[in-house]
């Protein structure tokens, strides 16, 4: 385990199980509707990768590069578009792949984008879900599991860009983020 780690919350094993159970409801769900699945980078990479291919349907795949976090553990509050989707989303189905719901910023202000381009419908599906932090109401079709209030990474997530690399999902040692926050 990497040093800078609390403890491990979800194995290797522990993701797989849960990123095979997503893609079986989103293949009944989204059976016979043309679809985009599109990830917002850089957390969802990883879960990205592996939930697509579990998803046995057509469909194809864009990303939006979106940041509000910067170095801090705490939401700046201002959601970024870094780079912005290269699709149309006019008239299409949009399945939104993020690693975590945290404060809720990111997704409500994505999902409002997405219907201002004029999608047909904005479902959202995340690998982690942080209730307790919300100040936003939005609604999470797809919930890998909830976790509890603590600063996570690994499996895409950061911490100042790093641990993303990480291939489980572990709560981050306080001592690295206190003098910073
Ligand atoms: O619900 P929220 O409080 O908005 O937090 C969730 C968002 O924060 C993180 O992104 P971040 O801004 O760290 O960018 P990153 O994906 O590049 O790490 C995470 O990947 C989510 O997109
Ligand atoms: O717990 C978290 N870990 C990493 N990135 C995050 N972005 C929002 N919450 C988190
Ligand atoms: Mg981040």
């Amino acid at each position: 385990m990497h040093k800078d780690i609390e403890k491990i919350l979800y194995s290797e094993q522990d993701i797989k199980n849960i990123v095979k159970r997503l893609a079986k409801e989103i293949e009944k769900d989204y059976n016979g509707k043309d679809f985009i699945m599109v990830g917002l980078l850089k957390g969802c990479v990883s879960f990205m990768v592996d939930l697509m291919r579990e998803v046995n349907l057509d469909f194809s795949i864009d990303f939006l590069a979106v940041s509000s976090y910067g170095n801090s553990t705490v939401s700046s509050g201002r959601v970024n578009i870094q780079k912005d989707i290269s699709t149309s989303v006019d008239g299409k189905h949009i399945l939104i792949v993020e690693d975590i719901v945290d404060s809720g910023r990111t997704l409500a202000f994505i999902s409002q984008y997405l219907y201002a381009k004029n999608a047909t419908s904005v479902k959202i599906c995340t690998l982690f879900n942080k209730p307790d932090r919300r100040v936003t109401d939005i609604d999470v079709a797809y919930v890998g599991s909830v976790i509890p209030d603590a600063f996570i990474v690994g499996y895409g997530l950061d911490y100042a860009e790093r641990y993303r690399n990480l291939p489980y999902v572990g709560v981050l040692k306080e001592s690295v983020y206190s003098q910073d926050t």
